[in-house]
């Protein structure tokens, strides 16, 4: 608590924005080519409590890995902060940064790139123990064993290298090692897309069984949403850098508010269609991040566009309790195309 009232929020992004800045070339600088920058973040407003599971879905280009490097700090932002128990991420430094670094882990994509190929798995979790002293080095074999154990690796495991295993296997390997430093919150940026579909859900049940016996936080980034159902208590929706729809999953998924969530729910093929009232989808192409369209962003794809949306960007707003949505419609689904 702050004032003994208002509880501080476990993590909070607060109107985060991100840009990558284009180097010019000689040919821009001799036809006089202003500087341009992609806008990956555009004000990403968003509060997780502690022990939430939060999925976060989108088009690809539409900045949820950039939100979740920002996130553990690989990505500084260019505005706003990442609040974590109430300080300012940016503003840590020594010893409380470090502490941030051990208690907010990311688990990457590819954990064959992540991982040292010279290594044994004891070489890797033992680096990771020793790096933030988790560990004496009398306690290392132990906790090794029992890191193993909880992903469901034999322990003859530990004396192989990242190349003696399988595409799932080295997934567990990776989360290991992020749970070697007893952190509370995961960050997952695509965590099972390149494994078999087989493969992917015995992946995503390990962590959903680790989230809730750590009591971990977690923010799972995924293409998939059948997964991000399964294993999310909430859902972000982003588009061009931004949140359009956040709620609960299962609120989320059977009458989306925004008809971007609806249109990336009508293309995904595993989702039962016929729970969910039909309309219009998208149309298009997502715009380049290069230059943002006016007013709402999905305007230019949406087929419920009226002139509001042109000109008026549109704030989340509630519908119900739990949800909120960035559209000028109060509800879209009722509104004829
Ligand atoms: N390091 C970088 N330098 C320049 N542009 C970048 C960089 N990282 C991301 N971008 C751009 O920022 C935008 C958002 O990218 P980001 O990777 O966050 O999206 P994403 O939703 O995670 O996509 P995907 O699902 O394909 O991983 C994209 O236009 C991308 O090309």
């Amino acid at each position: 608590m702050s004032d003994g009232s208002v509880p501080t929020p476990f993590l909070s992004i607060e109107d985060v924005v991100v840009r990558f800045d284009i180097k010019r070339t000689l040919l821009d600088r001799l036809t006089g080519q202003p500087a341009r920058a992609i806008h990956a973040l555009n004000g990403v407003r968003l509060e997780i409590p502690r022990g939430e599971t939060l999925g976060v879905v989108g088009e690809s280009g539409c900045g949820k890995s950039t939100l979740a490097r920002t996130i553990v700090g690989l990505i500084e932002a260019n505005d706003g902060r990442v609040m974590f128990e109430g300080r300012d991420v940016a503003g840590l430094k020594g010893g409380a940064r470090r502490a941030y670094n051990r208690r907010v882990q990311m688990i990457f994509q590819d954990p064959y790139g992540s991982l040292n190929p010279q290594m044994s798995v004891r070489q890797v979790l033992t680096e990771a123990l020793s790096v933030h002293k988790m560990r004496s080095k009398a306690e290392i074999p132990g906790r090794i064993a029992e890191l193993l154990d909880l992903v469901r690796l034999p322990q003859d495991a530990a004396d192989k290298r990242p190349h003696e295993f399988s595409g799932g296997q080295r997934q567990r390997i990776g989360i290991a090692r992020a749970l070697a430093v007893e952190p509370e919150i995961l960050v997952a940026d695509e965590l099972v897309s390149a494994l078999d579909v087989s493969v992917q859900a015995q992946v995503v049940n390990l962590l959903l069984d680790l989230q809730q016996r750590f009591k971990l936080t977690v923010i799972f980034v995924a293409h998939d949403l059948r997964l991000v159902r399964h294993i999310s208590d909430r859902v972000a929706v982003m588009y061009l850098g931004e949140i359009v729809e956040i709620g609960e999953t299962e609120a989320l998924f059977t009458a989306p508010r925004h008809p971007y969530t609806r249109t990336l729910l009508d293309a995904a093929p595993d989702l039962d269609p016929t729970r969910r009232t039909r309309v219009a989808s998208a149309k298009g192409e997502l715009p380049s991040p290069l230059s943002l369209p006016s007013g709402c962003r999905f305007h230019p794809r949406c087929p419920y566009v009226f002139d509001r949306c042109r000109e008026e960007h549109p704030i989340l707003k509630a519908h119900g309790a739990r949800q909120l949505a960035a559209c000028h419609l109060e509800d879209f689904s009722k509104a004829g195309v």
